[in-house]
C-alpha cells in the first residue's frame, strides 16, 4: 500500500521507462493489465524507502559474523538478518500511531521493536524541505540546512519541528509556511536560527536533527569504513555470467565492479570506466586485493565511450563500437541533471542503449544524437596501490537527493533494463 504519491519524473524519462516496461515481448507474455500494474508498482516502490538496506560483507577484511556484531554495536540496530555474505537491515516504518490501521510499511518489525521505536505524530511547527532532502531523511539522514525551504518566522535552536517534503518542488526558498502538496517525513529539533538558514552567506551543516523519522532507516555515514560495506542488490539484478563482457560506466571506487567480477568467477571482462583520474587507483586496488584479474579500468568519460567511426576505434580500450557488451551498469552520480535526483541524463540513457542491442529493440532512444567522440583512453598500471578506504557512497547530508530515485535505484534500473 502506498504512503507517498508515485514518483514523478521528467515526461521523456517517464515515457522511456513506460515503453521499456510495456515492450511487446512483456505485454505478450504477461498481458497488458499485468504489465501496466508492474509499471505502476515500480513508480510506487521508487517513491518509498526500500524494505531493507542490504550490504555485502567484504569477507577478505573480516568474517561475516564479526561484521554483523560490529554493525549491531555501531548502529544499535536490533534486527540484522544475514543471507550468505549479505546483511539485511530492516527499514522500519511508517511509524504512524496505529500500525494496524495505517498503510502497510515495507517491513513490519516485531511488536517489541515497534513499541521501542514508538509512533511519530506531526507537531504544530513545520519545516519544509526540498523533495531530495526529504528523500534523504527517509533513508536515515538529518536535514542539512541547504535543503530547507520554509521555516516558522521565529525558528531557533532547540525548537521541535515536523519536517515536510515539498514533493512537487513548488515551495519558495525562505517562505514562512507552505500550503501546497507536502509529505510528512518525521520530527526533529532545529539546530539553527531561521536567519542563519536563509542568510546572505551560503549555509552549511545540520539544520534539523531528526529525532523521530517516519521511517527508521540505518545511516551508513562514516560507519565502519575499514570494513568496507558495499551495496549488493545491483550486481545480482544485473546478473552477469562467467565469460560475459560487461561495461561499468561509472565505476570508481569499484565496489560494484568488483562484485560483478566476483559473480562472473573472474571469467570474461569487466571494463571499468571513470572520468576522474585520481579515483582510478581505487578501482585497480580493490580488484587486486580481491584477486580479480578480469577488471580493466580506464580513465575515460563514458558519455564519449561509444563510436561507430572505425577511425576512432583502437584494438583495445574505449571508445567501443555500439552493441559490444553483454551487460552495462550505469551507477550515475546523484548530483547531476536529468532524472531528478539521479544524475542520469537522456544522453546517458541513449549511450546505454547503443552499447546493448536488446535494449535498443525495446525502447526508442531519447536523443537521436550520438555522443561526441574522444580518443583519450588511459589503461591503468597493473600494479595495485593499497586498498582504498573510500566507501561506496551512502546517503549522508541531504545532498540534493530526493523523495525520488537515488543512485543505487538507478543502477538497479539500468541493470534491470538490460536483464529483461
Ligand atoms: C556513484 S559513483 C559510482 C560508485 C561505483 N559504482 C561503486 O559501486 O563503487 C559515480 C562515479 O561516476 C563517475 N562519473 C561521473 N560522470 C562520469 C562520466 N561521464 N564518465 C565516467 N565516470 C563518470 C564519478 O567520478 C564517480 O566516481
Amino acid at each position: 500500500m502506498s504512503v507517498f504519491p508515485p514518483i514523478s519524473m521528467k515526461p521523456e524519462v517517464h515515457q522511456y521507462l513506460e515503453q521499456v516496461f510495456l515492450n511487446q515481448e512483456l505485454v505478450e507474455a504477461l498481458g497488458l493489465p499485468e504489465a501496466e500494474r508492474r509499471f505502476r508498482r515500480l513508480l510506487v516502490c521508487l517513491s518509498h524507502p526500500p524494505g531493507f538496506t542490504c550490504v555485502r560483507t567484504s569477507t577478505h577484511l573480516a568474517a561475516r559474523e564479526e561484521v554483523h556484531r560490529r554493525l549491531e554495536e555501531e548502529l544499535q540496530q536490533v534486527e540484522i538478518y544475514t543471507f550468505n555474505y549479505v546483511l539485511l537491515l530492516p527499514v522500519v516504518g511508517p511509524r504512524y500511531p496505529d500500525p494496524a490501521s495505517t498503510p502497510g510499511p515495507p517491513h513490519r518489525p516485531s511488536p517489541h521493536i515497534w513499541r521501542e521505536l514508538g509512533s511519530v505524530v506531526p507537531q504544530r511547527s513545520e519545516v519544509v524541505v526540498g523533495a531530495q532532502c526529504g528523500s534523504a531523511v527517509l533513508r536515515g539522514a538529518h536535514v542539512f540546512a541547504p535543503g530547507i525551504l520554509a521555516t516558522p518566522k521565529f525558528l531557533k535552536p532547540g525548537d521541535v519541528v515536523s519536517v515536510f517534503s515539498d514533493v512537487d518542488g513548488r515551495c519558495t526558498r525562505g517562505a514562512l509556511r507552505f500550503q501546497g502538496n507536502k509529505e510528512f517525513v518525521g520530527n526533529g529539533v532545529s539546530e539553527m536560527h531561521r536567519a542563519a538558514i536563509f542568510g546572505q552567506e551560503p549555509v552549511k551543516g545540520i539544520g534539523v536533527r531528526m529525532t523521530e523519522p517516519l521511517y527508521q532507516s540505518p545511516s551508513f555515514d562514516g560507519v565502519l569504513p575499514s570494513l568496507n560495506l558495499p551495496s549488493v542488490v545491483v550486481g545480482h539484478v544485473l546478473g552477469p555470467l562467467p565469460g560475459d563482457r560487461v561495461l561499468d560506466m561509472c565505476a570508481a571506487p569499484g565496489g560494484k565492479t568488483c562484485h560483478l567480477a566476483g559473480l562472473m568467477d573472474n571469467k570474461g571482462e569487466v571494463v571499468a570506466l571513470d572520468r576522474i583520474r585520481n579515483k582510478m587507483a581505487a578501482i585497480s586496488g580493490n580488484a587486486a586485493v580481491l584477486g580479480l584479474t578480469c577488471v580493466t579500468p580506464y580513465c575515460f568519460n563514458s558519455t564519449k565511450a561509444v563510436s561507430s567511426d572505425p577511425a576512432m576505434l583502437h584494438s583495445e580500450g574505449p571508445p567501443y563500437p555500439p552493441e559490444s557488451f553483454d551487460r552495462v551498469l550505469l551507477d550515475a552520480p546523484c548530483s547531476g541533471l536529468g532524472l531528478p535526483g539521479a544524475g542520469l541524463t537522456p544522453d546517458q540513457l541513449t549511450l546505454v542503449q547503443r552499447f546493448h542491442p536488446e535494449l535498443s529493440n525495446k525502447a526508442p532512444p531519447i536523443s537521436a544524437e550520438a555522443p561526441p567522440h574522444s580518443t583519450e583512453a588511459t589503461p591503468l598500471p597493473t600494479e595495485a596501490p593499497p586498498i582504498s578506504r573510500e566507501a561506496v557512497p551512502h546517503p549522508t547530508e541531504a545532498p540534493p537527493l530526493s523523495h525520488r530515485a537515488d543512485t543505487d535505484t538507478i543502477g538497479f534500473f539500468i541493470a534491470k533494463f538490460l536483464k529483461n
